[in-house]
């Protein structure tokens, strides 16, 4: 929906937010009002190709927004699924992508987990099964255990590149004989990297945020990888820069400015993970306030004093300025309710909720097995029968069992010493669920409110906008430096 284009006066800033089911953009003034906003499914067959899928829909995506304002764009940023991994000849980001995407929820097989937890400190939480650190390790592997299968091999043949690879250098998770390099090492992506650089095109060795780079092992404490990291013969693959979300990278390229009627200086910023979007758009500020995401997954955020990382309850603290924001991303979510309701079916059923009779059914809802936090298990399994005759009780037990997860989160966190839980916010699809919302008080015992602003794109565009603010800043005291001198 688009206001009319007289209100977009001023800078605009542009939010884009590549969730599980689909991506959604917002626009909004620097008073931070919605000037529009726009939404597109991946479509069917997209998990066949993520990577094009994801190309296509950004395309589209920013050429649905009015003309007009796309022209007023001044700042563009991302948030995308955390943990979700590319693999990029930096030569051609766009179309040298050497394997296929690794999602945020796929775990990686045990050596590989146990090649991360040799290497990593205790309960960090790059040694999860689906950190970025062990798809990384996936992929380095697949050097030293299948050459001839090796992506960035057959992929530079393909395209008549000259082969990029790992230079001469002894695997961590293997023993690697000389392997010369004709070309770049390959460089590990985030999903959100991986598109900001679609449009500016300028990838280098490869930019990336706070928030995402956590789970390949970075530390926003002290801004950079740890020294356990950095030592790792595939360092080269990381990406160079990590930065504040929200910081400056680079402009639109002439091309992509030309193809997407985007101006020319357009900044693209850098971006977040999908919760953290949600958080900031939810304009959280104090200590004990929390923003739980019920989109396909449960993703809980606590503002904290206390940073908590411990990948044995898949805890981990994203840093925000100068906050900590704990918690974790279940597998539970939407997504379940998805196997068996559609969303029109739930807007049907939920009016015959009861939240005043629970079914005491004791679910724990999993589109499959699995768990991220506030268990940690890969082979947990789901569970969610018997299943009623009435749809109406079963949808009130599946939301019973993922309320249930929601306050075994948050009892978790408190455990472990952050700060108590003052008040929840909800942001995702489920915010609209009144009778959800009544369900999950009664189960956390604090106020629970569908957030304000509760879409991941909003809190995008609010840090284009920071980072279009920070641009500005810079070349001001740039500028009276030149006259003072
Ligand atoms: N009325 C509702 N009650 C509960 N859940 C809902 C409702 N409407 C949509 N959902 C859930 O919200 C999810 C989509 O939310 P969204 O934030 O778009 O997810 P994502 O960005 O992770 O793809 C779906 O899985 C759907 O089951
Ligand atoms: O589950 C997800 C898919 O939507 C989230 O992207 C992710 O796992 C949340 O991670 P983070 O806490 O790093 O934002």
């Amino acid at each position: 929906m688009a206001l009319a284009a007289p209100h977009a006066q001023g800078p605009l800033y542009l939010g884009l937010d590549f969730g599980t089911s689909g991506a959604r953009a917002a626009v909004i003034d620097e008073e931070g009002r919605v000037v529009q906003d726009v939404k597109k499914g991946y479509g069917e067959g997209a998990a066949a190709d993520w990577i094009g899928s994801w190309h296509r829909v950004l395309f589209e995506l920013i050429g649905s927004v009015d003309p007009q304002i796309r022209a007023g764009v001044a700042a563009v940023a991302f948030d995308g699924t955390s943990a979700t991994a590319l693999l990029v000849d930096p030569r051609d980001p766009a179309h040298g992508v050497l394997a296929p995407a690794k999602l945020y929820n796929e775990a990686q097989n045990k050596e590989v987990a146990a090649a991360a937890k040799a290497m990593a400190p205790p309960a960090h939480t790059a040694t999860a099964p689906t950190s970025t650190l062990c798809k990384l390790l996936t992929w380095w592997n697949e050097v030293d255990t299948d050459p001839a299968a090796t992506h960035w091999r057959r992929h530079a043949a393909e395209r008549g590149l000259s082969s990029p690879g790992p230079s001469t250098s002894a695997s961590s998770v293997g023993s690697r004989g000389s392997t010369p390099s004709s070309g770049p090492a390959p460089l590990l992506l985030h999903q959100a990297d991986w598109l900001a650089a679609l449009l500016h095109e300028d990838v280098g060795r490869g930019t990336s945020d706070w928030n995402n780079a956590l789970k390949l092992g970075f530390d926003p404490g002290s801004e950079a990888y740890p020294d356990w990291l950095a030592r790792q013969p595939f360092a080269e693959l990381l990406p160079a820069r990590v930065v504040a979300p929200g910081t400056p990278v680079a402009r639109v390229s002439a091309a992509v400015a030309a193809r997407t009627g985007l101006p020319g200086d357009c900044l693209v910023c850098a971006g977040t993970t999908d919760s953290i979007a949600a958080f900031v758009a939810a304009g959280v500020t104090e200590a004990g306030q929390a923003v739980t995401s019920l989109g396909s997954t449960l993703a809980v955020k606590l503002l904290s004093t206390t940073r908590l990382d411990d990948a044995a309850y898949g805890i981990y603290s994203h840093r925000l300025g100068d906050v900590w924001l704990v918690g974790g991303a279940s597998n539970s979510g939407g997504a379940v309710l998805r196997r068996f309701f559609s969303d029109e079916q739930l807007k049907q059923l939920t009016p015959r909720l009861r939240p005043e009779a629970p079914t005491r059914l004791g679910y724990y809802p999993l589109p499959a097995p699995g768990e991220r936090f506030p268990v940690a298990d890969p082979e947990l399994q789901p569970r969610m029968e018997p299943r009623p005759a009435d749809d109406a009780v079963f949808l009130q037990g599946l939301l019973e069992g993922i309320a249930d997860i929601e306050a075994a989160a948050y009892r978790r966190l408190a455990d472990m010493g952050a700060s108590p839980l003052k008040e929840v916010l909800t942001a995702g699809g489920g915010a609209a669920n009144p009778k959800w919302t009544e369900i999950r008080q009664q189960q956390l015992g604090v106020p629970v409110r569908a957030a304000e602003q509760g879409e991941a794109c909003y809190g995008a565009a609010l840090l284009a906008r920071q980072g279009a603010r920070q641009a500005r800043a810079a070349k001001a005291a740039a500028s009276t430096a030149v006259v003072a001198n």
